[in-house]
């Protein structure tokens, strides 16, 4: 039923507690949006899940398999179950190869000889011609070099693809249709995704569900359209509010929750809540007590925050558009979580 889960998954470099904890299930073919802010460790799940690295805790489970601690050799029947595209398609590609190489590595890992049919099947698909095999991908755009990537990592039809914020380092001209071609892609072959992104109007376009990360937790998973509709963390909030909106009169009229202050740093998350030293609404007891993350609506809806109930309800901090965050909360916000 599930092309991945993952059950509280730790992974520390040595001191830094990049991912602390997280649990995650992405159900056969649909698209689960893994957002958050810069450093809050979401590729750092997109590595773990396809093992570049070995996490420190918890269980990375493929389509039923562990295979969280699985040594290379042992990992070799799993390279179907799970392929990745990254951010950056000019470093990911070897220069040293062909496009049609490139592309027909991961069958020839898996020890099939002729690979030349399934290539150009795959450049095809991401709407290249097969010429293009013979080329270098220096030569390519880069929006042509990321439909490269993509074509590599789905000619293994993989159940899962994870998706590391696979537009942003692209020309804005070009985002758009890389982002098409991956949801058309999705629809016709139906892999599951984990979409690692910054980008909240591709989230709302493509995924099913969504997870937003901070300081290497999850804060809020749960249903797009709960997620969009009814957000319950205060931090899920404020991410929203400060996404564009397409519409500029809407977008004129916004005003955005600011977060005051940058991410603290993962050596030395704070204690408690980790969102509390730039959240507006804190209490005391977020300062101490760590929020367990509950059901709190339809689709699983889960949230860890002390001041949301068990129906959802609780404070909208889009309520108090400014700028917040560091020594303005000790001073600005009571017991009862209202600002003076
Ligand atoms: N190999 C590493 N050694 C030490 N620290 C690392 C390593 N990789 C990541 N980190 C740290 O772990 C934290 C999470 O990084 P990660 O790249 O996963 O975040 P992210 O949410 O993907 O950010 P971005 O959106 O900028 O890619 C950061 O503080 C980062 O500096």
């Amino acid at each position: 039923m599930y092309a991945l889960e993952l059950e509280d998954l730790v992974m520390h470099f040595g001191p830094v507690r990049a991912v602390d904890g997280v649990s995650l299930r992405i159900r056969k073919g649909s698209v689960v949006a893994l957002v958050g802010e810069s450093g809050s460790g979401k590729s750092t799940v997109g590595r773990s899940i396809v093992r570049l690295l070995e996490p420190t805790g918890g269980t990375v489970r493929l389509a039923d398999a562990d295979i969280t601690h699985l040594s290379r050799r042992r990992l070799r029947p799993h390279r179907r179950d799970v392929s990745i595209v990254f951010q950056d398609p000019a470093g990911s590609l070897d220069p040293r190869l062909s496009v049609g190489d490139i592309v027909g590595e991961p069958l020839r890992l898996m020890r099939q000889r002729d690979t030349t049919g399934p290539v150009a099947e795959a450049l095809r698909r991401v709407g290249l011609r097969p010429e293009v095999a013979q080329r270098s991908p220096h030569e390519l755009s880069g929006g042509q070099r990321q439909r490269v990537s993509i074509a590599r990592a789905l000619i293994s039809s993989p159940a899962l693809l994870v998706a590391d914020e696979p537009t942003s380092a692209l020309d804005v001209s070009v985002q758009a249709s890389v982002l098409n071609l991956l949801a058309d892609l999705q629809r016709d072959l139906g892999f599951a995704c984990l979409f690692i992104t910054h980008d909240l109007s591709a989230v709302e376009y493509l995924a099913d569900e969504v997870a937003v990360m901070y300081l290497g937790q999850l804060v809020e998973q749960g249903p797009r359209e709960r997620i969009f509709g009814v957000p319950a963390h205060p931090y899920t909030q404020a991410l929203l509010s400060a996404a564009p909106v397409p519409n500029p009169v809407a977008q004129r009229a916004r005003q955005p929750v600011l977060l005051g202050d940058d991410l603290p740093s993962p050596i030395d998350p704070p204690p408690g809540c980790r969102f509390h030293t730039r959240c507006p609404v804190a209490v005391e007891k977020c300062r101490t007590v760590v929020p367990e993350a509950r059901v709190i609506g339809e689709g699983g809806h889960q949230v860890a925050c002390h001041l949301v109930s068990d129906d959802g309800t609780g404070p909208d901090v889009r309520e108090r558009p400014g700028r917040w965050g560091g020594e303005s909360i000790q001073t600005q916000s009571n017991e009862t979580g209202v600002a003076r």
